[in-house]
């Protein structure tokens, strides 16, 4: 999916929202466990009640290969589900991935080819080679860790190298990669406030911006200094949206709150658009 393709789909729906599939079988519905895949008919039943409320979905591997094969398989049923019955949403393999190049490019196979994801999330630390092998892939999305929402993005990322800090070389830099135009960055909500020098980095790029919701970050500071004349932003819940309830009302309690987000964000693109 193009960028372009993924604005429409954010105006048409009023809606930023990106909800992350952390499929966690100690916290689903015990009842669901009975199933034969319990992850799947979970996500199954999350995506169906919410598809109209966000334009993208981002299944956390790590949810996925802890289980093991089943693991693997309920994924790969889920983007499956997903590429079927809602080719316009958005699809993103939140794995931190990067290697050296060879490494990578299976990599990018295994998400952009086998699964057919349209992005996923790459670690900037092994540098250029590590990422242009996820780039070469047309329409597909490399959505770099610029800066993290976690605690420990202080221990390396705000630190300063030859007076700049580390994260802005990540963004400096990785704009002159080949294929820089698939790059996409990770900020997390929990650092809206540096959100305006990002921009000055990277003013048209898509940000993912996880980190409201269980982590704490406001979607309101995060709009008012990263959204762009595109808007340019997906917001992520994942813990805060799929485990609002834990009985069988499950998916409508995760739809409630993602229409609680939905609005908030059509609030904030009027409040844009004026
Ligand atoms: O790349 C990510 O998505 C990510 C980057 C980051 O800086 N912080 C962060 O929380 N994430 C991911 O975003 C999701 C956040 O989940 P919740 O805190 O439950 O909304 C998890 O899948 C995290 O792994």
């Amino acid at each position: 999916m193009t960028t372009q393709q993924l604005t429409n789909q954010i105006k048409k729906k009023q809606s930023f929202l990106c909800i992350g599939l952390d499929v966690d079988l100690n916290k689903i519905p015990k009842y669901l466990l009975k199933e034969e895949d319990p992850i799947f008919a979970f996500n199954k039943a999350i995506i169906d009640a919410t598809h109209h409320l966000c334009v993208a979905y981002k299944p956390n591997t790590a949810f996925y290969e802890a289980y093991g094969l089943k693991g693997w398989k309920a994924l790969e049923k889920t983007i499956n589900y997903l590429n079927e019955n809602h080719p316009e949403i958005y699809t993103i393999a939140d794995a931190k991935r990067g290697d050296i190049g060879n490494t990578s490019t299976m990599y990018a196979k295994a998400f952009f080819e086998d699964l057919g994801f349209d992005s996923v999330t790459v670690a900037p630390y092994m540098g250029k080679d590590s990422v242009e092998p996820f780039l070469a892939f047309e329409d597909k999305h490399t959505i770099l860790l610029a800066l993290t929402s976690n605690q420990g993005a202080f221990d390396f990322q705000t630190k300063s190298v030859d007076g700049i800090e580390l994260y802005k070389q990540v963004l400096e830099t990785s704009k002159t990669w080949k294929s820089s135009e698939n790059l996409m960055y990770v900020v997390g909500a929990t650092k809206a406030e540096y959100l305006a020098n990002i921009r000055k980095i990277v003013p048209d790029s898509f940000l993912l911006v996880p980190g409201v919701g269980a982590q704490g970050g406001n979607l309101q500071d995060v709009c008012k200094y990263g959204m762009n004349d595109s808007i340019g932003l997906l917001i992520n819940s994942s813990r805060g949206i799929i485990y609002a309830s834990q009985d069988e009302t499950f998916a409508q309690a995760a739809a409630k709150k993602a229409e609680d987000l939905q609005m908030q964000m059509k609030a904030e693109l009027k409040r844009h658009s004026k």
